[in-house]
């Protein structure tokens, strides 16, 4: 049976697409990003899904998108940072190799920006949505999480050495020699 080697998710700015693709180039495996999924089958932006055809829709585009992910692909596979609010993607998630990149409200929203290519944080007051997002999220990416790094201090490298170290496996190459 195919599985991901390694399953990314965490709230917006987190790093999943930035570190999972890192992540896949040093165990040189494939990387898929649901959101690029969704993205696909829909034909436009998330943006544009979020405003023609409303969250839910875009959740339910989501859901597929995890499903597939988790029976196709044998990569690192990053989920968008909402994908665990589905409780049928979280009971799919038992038994895969989870990692949560967890970033506090200052950080996240530092990297996040006020991009409008993420419509839950495009309002008027990005802090207070992203504090509230990740209260509503945080025991929910724990309870599917098997390995969790906190990633306001690291870079994206030594994001993926402290994944790889987590998951029992000795960093290849990396920043982790240069720095001991
Ligand atoms: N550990 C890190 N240190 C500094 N900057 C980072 C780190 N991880 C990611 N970034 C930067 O933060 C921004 C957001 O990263 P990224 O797009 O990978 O987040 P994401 O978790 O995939 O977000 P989304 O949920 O919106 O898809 C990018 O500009 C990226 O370069
Ligand atoms: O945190 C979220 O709910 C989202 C995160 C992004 O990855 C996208 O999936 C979308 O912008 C929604
Ligand atoms: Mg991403």
């Amino acid at each position: 049976m195919t599985a991901p080697r390694f399953v990314v998710l965490g709230p917006p700015g987190a790093g999943k697409t930035t570190v999972g693709k890192l992540l896949a180039e040093r165990l040189g495996v494939g990387f898929r990003d649901t959101d690029e999924d969704v993205i696909a089958t829909a034909g436009k932006p998330i943006s544009d899904i979020f405003l023609d055809d409303g969250e839910p829709a875009f959740r339910a585009l989501e859901e597929e998108a995890v499903a597939e992910g988790l029976k196709t692909h044998d990569g690192v596979l990053a989920l968008g940072g909402g994908a665990v609010l589905s409780a049928t993607t979280r009971e799919r998630l038992a038994g895969h190799a989870v990692v949560f990149l967890n970033v506090g409200m200052a950080e996240g929203v530092k990297r996040t920006g006020m991009s409008s290519a993420r419509p839950l944080l495009a309002g008027v007051n990005p802090r207070a949505t992203f504090k509230s997002l990740l209260d509503a999220r945080l025991p929910l990416y724990r309870e599917v999480a098997t390995i969790e790094v906190v990633t306001d201090d690291l870079e994206p490298e030594q994001v993926v050495d402290a994944v790889l170290r987590a998951a029992g496996t000795t960093p290849p190459t990396g920043t982790d020699g240069e720095q001991d």
